[in-house]
């Protein structure tokens, strides 16, 4: 199992190190623009594996398509990160340029690959491989509800005073500030509804709090973060490397599920050896259901700043 991470920065890095402590993957090849960084970011990894005890092989290239040739999966974490007060949105005019660039790379080298997507804003970046690259829908993947759905987890737990471990949830929706629609009325602490255990207020407050989670981060460290980002990309491919069949809320192409056409935004798939194996249609309450309509206007109008 061949991996190819592009962008060897805080999160690619981040996302090559969990893949090799999961011990999954013969081999990680870390590919970045910057002259030598990808290189050193994989010796110093490398490093580590008699630490970690890890047998996965990372190497690192800078720019050369033809060393990442045959990967099953391909991420792709290329492009600049938002500063604090910054949204993902406006980032589209830098990172546009890049994935498009390294996507049809990539492909190049790696026909049969499935792509998963990271570079910000993730929706439209992951719209933006579909309309310019042949790959199948099943073969491309944006990466935002894994991460956010921990976050989710994250807050519930803290307001529930619970071990996370006791606490399920999902977000769907864009992965943007406004965009995201966590479940509340889904979630669970072994089970039970949170409803039972939480007011309403509270449960407000920790859909909010889960929404600017990105946000919070990136005012907090002056960039955006990397290590849960790195760690759910690991478990997608993960999921995907050892034919799992997990599901995960992922951002993805609809053709009617959910009412919405020609976009991609995060719902619940079900992750396995060929990629998307099965979009989930759950039904939604009615409130739901309008921050998900207004979740898909903000990614399309988002996806027409795109130069297609
Ligand atoms: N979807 C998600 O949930 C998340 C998305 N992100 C996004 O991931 C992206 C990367 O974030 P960080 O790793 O923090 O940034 P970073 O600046 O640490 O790393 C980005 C790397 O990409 C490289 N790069 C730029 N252009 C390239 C090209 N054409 N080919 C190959 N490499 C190139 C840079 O040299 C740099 O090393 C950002 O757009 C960020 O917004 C970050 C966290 C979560
Ligand atoms: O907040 C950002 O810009 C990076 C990101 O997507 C996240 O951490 O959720």
């Amino acid at each position: 199992m061949k991996v190819t991470v592009v962008g060897a920065g805080a999160v690619g890095a981040s996302c090559a190190e969990y893949i090799a402590i999961k011990n999954f993957a013969s081999e990680v090849v870390l590919l970045d623009i910057k002259e030598g960084y990808a290189e050193g970011k994989a010796m110093d990894l490398m490093q580590t594996a008699s630490l970690n005890g890890f047998d996965t092989k990372i190497t690192g290239v800078t720019n050369d398509y033809s060393k990442t040739a045959d990967s099953n999966i391909c991420v792709i974490t290329s492009g600049i990160p938002r500063k604090p007060g910054m949204t993902r949105e406006e980032l589209i005019g830098i990172n546009a340029g890049i994935v498009k660039t390294v996507s049809s790379s990539l492909i190049e080298h790696s026909p049969n690959t499935i792509i998963i997507v990271v570079s910000n804003p993730m929706d439209t970046m992951t719209y933006l491989v579909h309309k310019t690259t042949s790959l199948p829908k099943n073969r491309i993947i944006g990466m935002g509800g894994a991460l956010d759905s921990a976050r989710f987890k994250y807050r519930l737990a803290e307001a529930l005073e619970a071990p996370i471990s006791d606490v399920d949830g999902m977000v769907i929706g864009g992965h943007s500030d406004k965009g995201m629609v966590p479940l509340t009325s889904h979630a669970t602490r072994n089970s039970i509804k949170v409803s039972e255990f939480l007011s309403e207020e509270r449960l407000e407050q920790v859909a909010a709090d889960t929404k600017v989670g990105g946000a919070t981060l990136t005012g907090l460290l002056g960039t955006s973060a990397w290590y849960a980002p790195g760690a759910a990309v690991s478990g997608l491919v993960q999921a995907i490397a050892c034919d799992q069949k997990k599901m995960f809320p992922c951002s993805t192409y609809l053709e009617g599920e959910y009412g919405l056409n020609d976009i991609c935004i995060g719902v619940p798939v079900i992750l396995g050896k060929n990629g998307i194996e099965q979009i989930i249609d759950i039904p939604l309450s009615d409130a739901e259901k309008a921050h998900m309509q207004a979740s898909a206007e903000g990614v399309t109008k988002t996806n027409g700043l795109l130069e297609l």
